[in-house]
């Protein structure tokens, strides 16, 4: 098997000087004293890239994927072990490096191939190529510091995969430039892999990764915790992310709830004032800072969801089931009760409500104690993935709030699959041949 990049047991390290210069007292009392810390930033990364594949780098902010990068095109060295790259390298790292800001786009180019290696000749060969990728025609005899940074990705990314190298290293480059100026350079370095160029890439878009890469490496704090194929690394790594994000938004929805909104009893919020919410099962459109309200002659004391082992969560897979619970206390004597549900997305895009009488379940409030569970079960939480709230109700059905609790719990949906919108209809797809003489409408 032959490798294009060997990287052998890295450690980096970078060194943090503390801001303060000491005073005179202190360099006498202390001269002990280091003037720096070590940060460890690599510890120990084994990585070897066989010719012709593309590999994408991926983990939290911080975790060293950069520096690797950087290591690959020696603009770093490594404190310990060794990297052996094999072939011309050309790379992609921060936006307009090595370019000249009062030099021409042209120049620049010039200058810019040069240092990937090309001559002269070689580069007014590529020049007509060059700048009819970047699609910069125009702005090419203008000064790149005038230039957006989109149009400096396109220049710096049109002269990195037009300088034949044998390694791409691309960091996160692509986040910058519009959306068909993307899917141009996803295709052209689809096409390096025929050509046996080797692509490192880092970035946190993993649909961009998927679509790319053979192979995804996951670091977390300067180690690889995880290498193989892209869609299962993808699979673990949203996981673990979102298993972060579920205790994240545990403490955030438990410190909600330590400042949980009184309710603001009396009608005057819901009625008159409020013609919106006058009927029941309309939730209100937009939720302000009113957070909760009503006549109190119930109370909603909790709200929970949990997934389908009774477990309360912050977080869904989209598709899962998933119970939303209220325990609730009646506190007067009523003659009609109806509970509700109300599901935002975190752009206040209303996505879901319904409530009992919508679904014609009886609420028999003769036979309820003044201790009610309520339980919505949904078989399947079909939303795409994103951040949501949930709002609950109760009510007389008339257009009498006893309780209305807004953002009662802000959850996430995420998902494997990646399709748009708010909710997931079901659907399967049929593409077949038309048959010869049949109309399709
Ligand atoms: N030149 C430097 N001097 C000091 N510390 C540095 C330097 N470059 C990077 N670091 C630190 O090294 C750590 C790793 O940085 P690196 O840029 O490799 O992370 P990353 O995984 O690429 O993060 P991101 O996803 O945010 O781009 C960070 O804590 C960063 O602050």
């Amino acid at each position: 098997m032959e490798y294009v990049i060997e990287a052998q047991d890295i450690w980096k390290r970078f060194r943090l000087f503390h801001d303060r210069a000491p005073t005179l007292k202190e360099r006498v009392l202390f001269s002990h004293r280091r003037k720096y810390d070590d940060l460890w930033v690599l510890k120990g990364v084994d990585l070897k890239v066989e010719r012709g594949k593309t590999i994408g780098l991926i983990g939290q902010n911080g975790s060293g994927k950069s520096t690797l990068l950087k290591l690959m095109t020696r603009i770093l060295y490594p404190d310990r072990g060794g990297i052996q790259i094999r072939g011309k390298v050309s790379s992609l790292l921060e936006l307009g490096a090595g370019f000249h800001p009062d030099f021409s786009g042209i120049e620049n180019i010039y200058m810019n191939a040069a240092i990937f290696g090309l001559t002269k000749k070689d580069i007014d060969r590529k020049l007509d190529e060059i700048i009819s990728f970047s699609e910069l025609e125009e702005f090419i005899d203008s000064p790149v510091r005038t230039y957006s940074s989109g149009m400096y990705m396109r220049l710096a990314f049109s002269i990195a995969i037009n300088v034949e190298p044998d390694v791409l290293l691309v960091d996160e480059i692509l986040a910058v430039g519009d959306e068909s100026f993307q899917k141009k350079c996803l295709n052209k370095m689809k096409s390096f892999k025929s050509l046996g160029v080797t692509t490192v890439i880092v970035s946190h878009s993993m649909s961009q990764l998927e679509m790319l890469c053979d192979e995804l490496v996951w670091l977390h704090e300067g180690k690889i915790v995880r290498k193989g194929i892209a869609s299962e690394v993808i699979d673990d790594y949203r996981v673990t992310m979102f298993g972060k994000e579920n205790l994240r938004l545990e403490a955030e929805n438990r410190q909600k709830a330590e400042r949980s909104p009184e309710m603001i009893i009396g009608d005057g919020v819901v009625s008159e004032n409020n013609p919106e919410f006058e009927n029941e099962s309309t939730f209100p459109q937009s939720i302000d800072e009113k957070r909760r309200w009503g006549n109190g002659a119930v109370n909603i004391n909790e709200v929970v969801m949990l997934d389908n082992s009774g477990q309360s969560r912050f977080t869904f897979e989209s598709g899962q089931p998933c119970t939303i619970q209220m325990l609730c206390k009646i506190n007067k004597s009523i003659s009609n009760l109806v509970f509700g549900i109300a599901i935002y997305r975190n752009d206040d895009i209303w996505c879901y409500g319904s409530n009992t009488f919508i679904d014609r379940y009886p609420v028999d409030v003769e036979k309820l104690g003044d201790e009610v569970v309520v339980r919505a079960n949904i078989e399947k939480l079909n939303l795409v993935e994103g951040e949501y709230y949930l709002n609950v109700a109760s009510s007389d059905g008339l257009g009498t709030q006893y309780d209305y609790w807004a953002r009662s719990v802000i959850f996430n949906m995420y998902s494997h699959i990646k399709d748009v919108g708010v909710c997931r209809l079901d659907h399967q797809w049929e593409v077949f041949q038309a048959l010869k003489g049949e109309h399709v409408i």
